[in-house]
């Protein structure tokens, strides 16, 4: 096949690329290692939702396996099966990205009009509609305790509520990129290539000439190796941010940068339950609508580890992997599941000299790994968090609370938990640790021997590879990421598209 852009990966940034190119006149072939699947297909059923949309059927951990890390492996990518918040990129953070990387025009200012355009385009918006008892509980908890808290702006149309975003939206509702971009790049002429893994990247004289494709089943297993080559004037990897670095390690990049896969990011989170005296019912009702960013910047941008607090959804399946134990305990655990209620703490990683986030490698099949072992200042945020979870869950009148960790149990009292809050041990498998977030490994900057790509997404050394999609950060965010992907993958995109030659529609130019 031939084309002028070959889009690796169809998630936050492969999508929103696919569109403006298309727009801009280009021919645009997506290639995506996870299957199409649509709405008919979305059943509210967690067994058969992580098997088919999730990467390693939604077991994918770190190498050290201290760490559980949910990735989308579909069409859509992680956008099909996320929680729909929508933040734009804190000023604290773009404005670090400047000052520490040298990282330019992606301030504030700068990319406030994509942030405008992404919001109209995927709808995004305050959500309206009072929140489900879970993240009420939240916001009791956080007004008692006099902690400033907001509403999450979510990309729905037509929401009908129903809290199952995770497992794909059954009235398409969320608008993910399998029911927005993608559509829109297909009527425009350009083509999809699902269950077709990139491999790897061919280069002729310091120019790539194309991908390498294999064939993948249902669940990702490789069917045929190698099995078809795409040449394009321009390779963009949208893979994610353990796949886009994969494939620059598969083709032997990391010779000439060595940074790839390198200081990826997380936003490594920890969690608390509590033990409601009314049913919560965690499992219904939008997601997440509730924030606090009370300790997000608790110790300036650069110090100890800050957090923002949100809430999980709590569907039995992913909350029993939370919960742990097993046999009796873990029954015990689960029979109260519809009285608990859960808050979660993502926490910045990346902003401190000793927050160096993870690496991804190859493992002797050529498959990605992701080796992120926490260390003290990752373990001293999440004491922290874990302290203000069970704050607020004793505010909002919680029973007893319980930290995800494997020598916890229930305490009945703030003073019990803190007490044992602060006497955990710190310890990878026992505190559990997971994400959902997975950033960085392809670091922009202006200063080669600290970055993999320049401030355009484009790859040193390599004029026609670009890299569009959360790898291209260089630190987490302090955010859910996605409108920071759409809108700064839009703006760069943009610019690609003038620079292959396209014509770039009128709402865009006027950007
Ligand atoms: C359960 C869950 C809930 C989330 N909730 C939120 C939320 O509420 N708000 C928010 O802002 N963010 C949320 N996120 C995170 C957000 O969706 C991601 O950060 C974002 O989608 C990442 O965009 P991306 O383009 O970097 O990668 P992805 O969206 O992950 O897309 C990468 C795509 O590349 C494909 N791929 C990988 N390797 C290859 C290869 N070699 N060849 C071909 N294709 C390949 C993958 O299958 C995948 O489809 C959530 C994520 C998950 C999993």
């Amino acid at each position: 096949m031939e084309c002028d852009v070959v889009i690796v990966g169809t998630g936050a940034g492969g999508g929103i690329a696919a569109e403006i190119l298309s727009r801009s006149g280009l021919k645009v072939v997506m290639v995506e290692e996870g299957p199409l699947k649509t709405s008919a297909d979305f059943k509210m059923q967690e067994k058969q939702a992580y098997a088919d949309l999730y990467q390693e059927v939604a077991g994918r951990q770190t190498i050290d396996k201290s760490i559980q890390i949910l990735q989308g492996r579909c069409v859509g990518g992680s956008t099909t099966v996320n929680w729909t918040s929508s933040f734009r990129t804190p000023e604290r953070t773009l404005s670090y990205w400047k000052e520490r990387f040298g990282i330019k025009g992606l301030s504030s200012s700068e990319l406030k009009p994509w942030f405008q355009w992404v919001e109209q385009r995927l709808n995004i918006a305050p959500w309206s509609i009072p929140p489900n008892q879970n993240n009420q509980l939240l916001a009791d908890g956080l007004r008692k305790l006099g902690w400033e808290y907001n509403v999450i702006p979510r990309n729905v149309s037509g929401c009908a509520n129903l809290g199952y975003c995770g497992m794909g939206c059954p009235i398409n509702a969320k608008q993910s990129m399998l029911v927005s971009c993608i559509p829109m790049a297909l009527s425009l002429g350009s083509q999809l290539i699902a269950r077709a893994r990139a491999e790897q990247i061919l280069v002729e004289k310091e120019q790539v000439r194309g991908v390498m494709l294999s064939s993948v089943d249902n669940r990702g297993q490789v069917k045929q190796k190698n099995v078809t080559f795409i040449r394009a004037r321009q390779v963009i990897l949208a893979a994610g941010a353990i796949g886009s670095p994969a494939i620059l390690l598969r083709s032997g990049l990391q010779k000439a940068n060595p940074l790839v896969g390198k200081r990826t990011f997380l936003h490594p989170v920890t969690a608390t339950i509590g033990l409601m005296s009314e049913k919560v019912n965690g499992f219904y009702g939008a997601p997440q609508s509730i924030y606090s960013d009370e300790f997000l910047w608790r110790d300036g941008v650069t110090g100890e580890m800050g957090y923002k607090l949100e809430v999980p959804p709590l569907h039995p399946l992913l909350a029993s992997t939370l919960l742990r134990h097993h046999g009796e305990k873990h029954f015990q655990l689960m029979q109260n599941f519809a009285f608990y209620q859960a808050n979660l703490a993502l926490l910045r990683d990346g902003f401190n000299d000793l927050s160096i986030g993870g690496e991804v490698k190859l493992d002797k099949y050529d498959y990605p790994q992701l080796d992120y072992s926490p260390n003290e200042i990752l373990w001293r945020g999440i004491r922290h968090a874990t302290l203000s979870m069970a704050e607020v869950q004793f505010a909002a009148g919680a029973k007893k609370v319980i930290p995800l960790h494997m020598d916890a149990t229930f305490y009945s009292t703030l003073k019990r938990a803190r007490d044992a809050i602060m006497n955990l041990p710190a310890k990878a498998l026992r505190w559990q640790i997971m994400s959902a977030h997975v950033m960085g490994g392809c670091a922009m900057g202006s200063d080669a021997s600290e970055s993999v790509c320049n401030s355009k997404g484009q790859l040193r050394g390599l004029d026609n590879l670009s890299i569009l999609d959360g790898s291209i950060f260089p630190t987490s965010l302090g955010v859910n990421p996605q409108l920071s992907i759409y809108a700064i993958v839009a703006k760069l995109v943009a610019q690609l598209a003038q620079k292959l030659g396209g014509n770039l529609p009128q709402d865009l130019k006027a950007l």
